[in-house]
């Protein structure tokens, strides 16, 4: 929870910074699509992009090398001054709080491309107290270089710690904008016994009971169906909730096996249905995935609908396809149409898709 008294929690931190926001915007961020602003062929890839993701991020912390630490931040400020990026947000994922890097990271991006930064990701952070030193130094640097809107902050959960607290991370600030998994560093410090970014694991499972013989015994040798189960289910939850509590958004994180796309969409899938709103691309062939999962089916948009016209008023209970249909179903159909009528305001194919349902009586 905050540490401010509620009078204070939307004032902003440093005199002459942006007033913080009241309520968060639901932006789609389907893709939040991660580059190395060090790397000149990803680089060169980005305004092309834009458009296409919702979300582009230049990467400075985990997959850039120690070396290339300022080429990133100094090749990300260029992209961002010479790029316009019409539709598409603009985030950076700046290094860990205790790293060498972080205080230039913040101190060069505000004032050189502060107006262009719609959110900033903050790597491990741990508890409230992270999110309140970013918070306070952002006022600063942007009163000192005359941003006119806040800059949003973005946490990872990807420490033990940090999901024990996730609740006081997503209450920390008027500027946190959502939270993202981070299977990879969050497996390590949980010491976890894996060697994946996201995803399952073979053996990670259940298995169907034994066949019993007819004299009753378990044959416990029998061929058995195994079920592999999902490692993150547990954490993706626990994050979903507290978004919810605190009107902020959930993502899914990085599913790093790029050429195993089943199940890619299969992670990326559980977290939608979850309640997640986005995930990250590593590889430009995950954006059209995540933008295909967390879209709702035309199929379900057209289920809703059809619930939507039945319920009149809203309240009450309905029969459809021999399924009952009250105020509580309703309010889940109305996620997915209000979800599909944000996402056709920026994605043309999609609204074409979304209009031509014709809903049946
Ligand atoms: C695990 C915890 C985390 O923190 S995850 C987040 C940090 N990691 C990242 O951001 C990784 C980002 N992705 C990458 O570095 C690369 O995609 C990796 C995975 C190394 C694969 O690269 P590479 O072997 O070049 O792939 P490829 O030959 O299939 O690439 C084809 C063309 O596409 C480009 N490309 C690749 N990735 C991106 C990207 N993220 N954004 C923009 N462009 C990308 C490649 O440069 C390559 O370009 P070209 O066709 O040769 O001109
Ligand atoms: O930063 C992401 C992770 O999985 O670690
Ligand atoms: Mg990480």
């Amino acid at each position: 929870m905050s540490h401010k008294s509620p009078k204070d929690f939307f004032r902003p931190l440093a005199v002459g910074a942006p007033a913080p926001l009241r309520e968060i915007p639901a932006r789609p961020s389907r893709a939040i699509h991660f580059f190395d602003p060090s790397n000149e062929k990803m680089a060169a890839k980005v305004p092309g992009m834009i458009g296409t993701v919702d979300v582009l991020l230049g990467n400075l912390e985990d997959a850039i090398k120690a070396d290339n630490k300022v080429a990133a931040r100094e090749g990300l400020v260029k992209i961002a001054q010479s790029t316009d990026f019409g539709p598409t947000q603009l985030w950076t994922r700046i290094n860990a709080l205790d790293s060498p890097w972080v205080l230039d990271d913040l101190t060069t991006l505000v004032p050189a491309i502060g107006d262009k930064l719609d959110v900033i990701m903050v790597p491990k952070v741990q508890g409230a107290e992270d999110i309140h030193y970013v918070d306070r130094l952002l006022a600063q640097l942007e009163a000192k270089a005359g941003i006119q809107r806040p800059i949003l902050i973005h946490a990872i959960l990807e420490t033990a710690r940090g999901v024990a607290n996730v609740e006081e991370i997503c209450g920390a600030s008027p500027r946190m904008q959502g939270l993202s998994l981070g299977p990879a560093d969050l497996a390590a410090d949980r010491k976890m016994k894996t060697t994946r970014v996201g995803g399952g694991h073979p053996g990670y499972l259940v298995r169907q009971d034994p066949p019993k013989d007819a004299d009753g015994n378990s044959q416990i040798d029998a061929q058995r169906s195994v079920f592999q189960q999902d490692l993150w289910h547990y954490t993706i939850a626990k994050m979903v909730d507290a978004c919810a509590t605190h009107g902020i958004y959930p993502y899914y994180g990085p599913f790093g096996d790029i050429a195993d796309v089943v199940a890619c969409e299969d992670q990326f899938r559980n977290a939608f249905l979850l309640g997640c709103v986005g995930t990250w691309s590593l590889h430009p062939k995950q954006i059209a995935i995540a933008n295909r999962v967390f879209s709702p089916s035309v199929e379900d948009i057209a289920h809703a609908r059809r619930v939507v016209a039945a319920m009149g008023d809203g309240t009450g209970a309905v029969m459809i396809d021999g399924k009952m249909e009250d105020d509580a179903s309703l309010k889940q159909c109305l996620v997915l149409v209000e979800l599909a009528e944000k996402l056709a305001e920026i994605d043309p194919e999609l609204k074409k898709q979304y209009d031509a349902i014709e809903v049946q009586a």
